[in-house]
């Protein structure tokens, strides 16, 4: 049976638990059910929290997981990605008070708040900078205004918790990280992990990419190939209207509506556009 990590609970559980239902995975029927054992495909699910996950999965108790870019790298286990999954997307930052620090070397001697005590460590090694980190376990926004620390490193996605509490971000983004698909480093491939990552990629295209099928003159075919190639180019059946042909074509949802502008510009019609519900490719 193949062992998969989901996270329990936090900013990733729901979208890493829809997604695996996309891709035919059993949910589990609610928050306290801890395994899920989905006979159906060979597979084990363990509800665990996001930053053990990748502690599992570097220990080889478990196949596959489900965890942040930033969590990997803070645990230091070994393990790396098999793919990006698209959502859960921040960027790690340091913050301070309002017009408090502008750099980096700024920190230099000072406190720094954090609950990724082994991303930040490596960073200020990286930068040369010598600084203490305090390790906290969370809402680590509020530990400068309770004189625990002069800095703080952590998650931002809107950036309103760091405004609420008067702080503002500086320097570089430290990372930018998303949730991701993970193995433990040079684990032999099985193919039922083989088969979650197909289905796991499928269910990311289909999010992805959108159909789009029209009709134009056959002469401009090869115009409208050059802005919509497709995967493996476009399928192109001739139509029951002399010298017109129908096309049907896999393109990125981003720019669709740009896409469905410029087709029409070279002459064609009754463009329609659909979602995917599934796809392997
Ligand atoms: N507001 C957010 N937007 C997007 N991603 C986020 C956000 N907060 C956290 N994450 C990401 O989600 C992952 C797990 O973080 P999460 O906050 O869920 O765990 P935690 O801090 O250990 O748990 P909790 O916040 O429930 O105590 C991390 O990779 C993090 O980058
Ligand atoms: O930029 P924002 O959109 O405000 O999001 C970032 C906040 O979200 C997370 O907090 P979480 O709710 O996970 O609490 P925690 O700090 O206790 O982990 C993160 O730690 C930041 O505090
Ligand atoms: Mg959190």
């Amino acid at each position: 049976m193949l062992r998969l990590a989901v996270p329990n609970k936090g900013a990733l559980s729901e979208a890493a638990q829809n997604m695996l239902k996309e891709a035919g995975y059993r949910p589990r029927r609610d928050s306290k059910e801890l395994v899920v054992v989905d006979e159906a495909n060979g597979c084990e699910l363990f509800f665990l929290r996001p930053r053990d996950i990748a502690v599992y999965v570097g220990e080889g108790t478990l196949d596959v997981g489900i965890t942040g870019r930033d969590m990997l790298v803070d645990s230091g286990a070994p393990v790396e990605e098999i793919m990006p999954l698209g959502f859960g997307g921040s960027t790690f930052r340091l913050a301070a008070t309002a017009g408090a620090m502008t750099s980096v070397s700024d920190l230099d001697g000072r406190r720094i708040a954090t609950s990724y005590a082994g991303l930040l460590d490596k960073y200020l090694s990286d930068q040369g900078v010598d600084a203490r980190v305090i390790k906290l376990d969370g809402a680590v926004e509020t530990a400068i205004r309770l004189g625990v620390a002069d800095a703080v490193a952590d998650v931002v996605e809107t950036g309103t918790t760091l405004r609420n509490v008067g702080l503002e971000v500086f320097g570089e983004p430290i990372m930018r990280s998303e949730a991701v698909l993970i193995k433990r480093q040079s684990a032999p491939e099985t193919a039922s992990a083989e088969q979650l990552v197909r289905r796991v990629k499928g269910v990311v295209h289909a999010r992805d990419f959108v159909m789009m099928d029209y009709d134009i003159r056959a002469e401009r075919i090869e115009e409208a190939i050059a802005l919509a190639p497709g995967m493996e180019g476009p399928t192109v059946s001739p139509l029951h209207r002399e010298g017109w042909v129908a096309v049907r074509v896999m393109v990125p949802r981003k720019g669709h509506q740009q896409m469905m502008d410029q087709l029409w510009e070279i002459g064609a019609r009754a463009i329609l556009v659909t979602a995917i519900y599934a796809c392997r490719l």
